[in-house]
């Protein structure tokens, strides 16, 4: 049985029940965010990094970001003038602003799995809700921030290293991210996992077997893999990690 999640297509759309952004006050949005508070201003000063035998983690600075644990420090290789640059309004007033928990819904699976399938549905069903969600799609990515990288296992690492930094920056704006790549790796995942403050990052398997996948093959991959036109192996090495 594939653990997937069953949509209605033909459903229609209700309204939204959480007020829009134009619905909000601007006057106390701004209040909330602080704006005019000139001592929260101080706190747009650049913060000057350290060396490099002298910073925090990566983790640390990825966690600075989602606001868990505010670090002053970069780990940039040997840098000394990467600052840092705190904003005032942060994700807690993003995410009351939208009234929403910025999040990343992970969805790793085989190719033909329905990944992509699934990543549509929830955005459908929980922007219906009124709830800002946004999707990074392996294949959309390819078509510009990766259209660098190839499928090479080293390629592949650094695809879904990106897409889990961008997918950190969606969360800390407020957006629910939905990002839906093959993934295979488990150490990658753990890694964009480790970039998010406990529990923002939730990973969803598609438990689908490969010979389910294989004959679906919408694009004629594993055709093209079995014919040995592209590397079998990098598709379908993941028994899944
Ligand atoms: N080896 C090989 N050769 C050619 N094309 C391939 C290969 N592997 C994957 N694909 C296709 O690329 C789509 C995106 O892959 P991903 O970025 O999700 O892969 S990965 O996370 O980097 O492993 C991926 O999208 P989905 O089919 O939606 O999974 C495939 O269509
Ligand atoms: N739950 C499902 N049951 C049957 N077919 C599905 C299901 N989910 C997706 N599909 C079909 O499988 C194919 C691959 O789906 P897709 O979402 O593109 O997978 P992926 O993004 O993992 O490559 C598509 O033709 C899609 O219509």
């Amino acid at each position: 049985m594939e653990k997937v999640v069953a949509v209605s297509a033909g459903a229609t759309r209700p309204a939204i029940c959480s007020p829009s952004l134009a619905e909000v006050d601007f006057r106390t949005s701004v209040k909330m965010s602080g704006f005019f508070n000139v001592s929260r201003l101080r706190s747009l000063q650049p913060i000057k990094a350290l060396e490099e035998s002298a910073t925090a983690s990566v983790v640390q600075e990825s966690a600075a970001i989602s606001g868990n644990n505010l670090c002053q420090n970069s780990t940039v290789a040997k840098s000394t003038n990467i600052l840092w640059h705190k904003n005032s309004v942060d994700k807690r007033d993003r995410q009351q602003l939208l009234q929403q928990k910025g999040c990343v819904i992970w969805i790793t699976g085989l190719s033909g799995s329905g990944k992509s399938t699934l990543a549509c549905a929830l955005s459908q069903a929980l922007h219906w809700r009124g709830k800002l969600t946004y999707i990074l799609d392996g294949d959309n990515c390819r078509h510009g921030l990766n259209r660098d990288l190839s499928f090479k296992a080293e390629d592949r690492v650094e695809n879904i290293r990106r897409i889990g930094e961008v997918a950190k920056l969606f969360a800390d704006a407020g957006v629910i991210c939905i990002a839906c790549l093959i993934s295979p790796y488990r150490k990658d995942r753990d890694a964009c996992r480790s970039m998010l403050p406990e529990g923002d990052f939730i990973e969803v398997f598609m438990d689908v077997p490969l010979q389910v996948c294989e004959a679906r093959d919408p694009k004629g991959l594993y055709k093209l893999a079995r014919e040995g036109k592209v590397l079998l192996g990098l598709m379908i090495h993941m028994n899944h990690h």
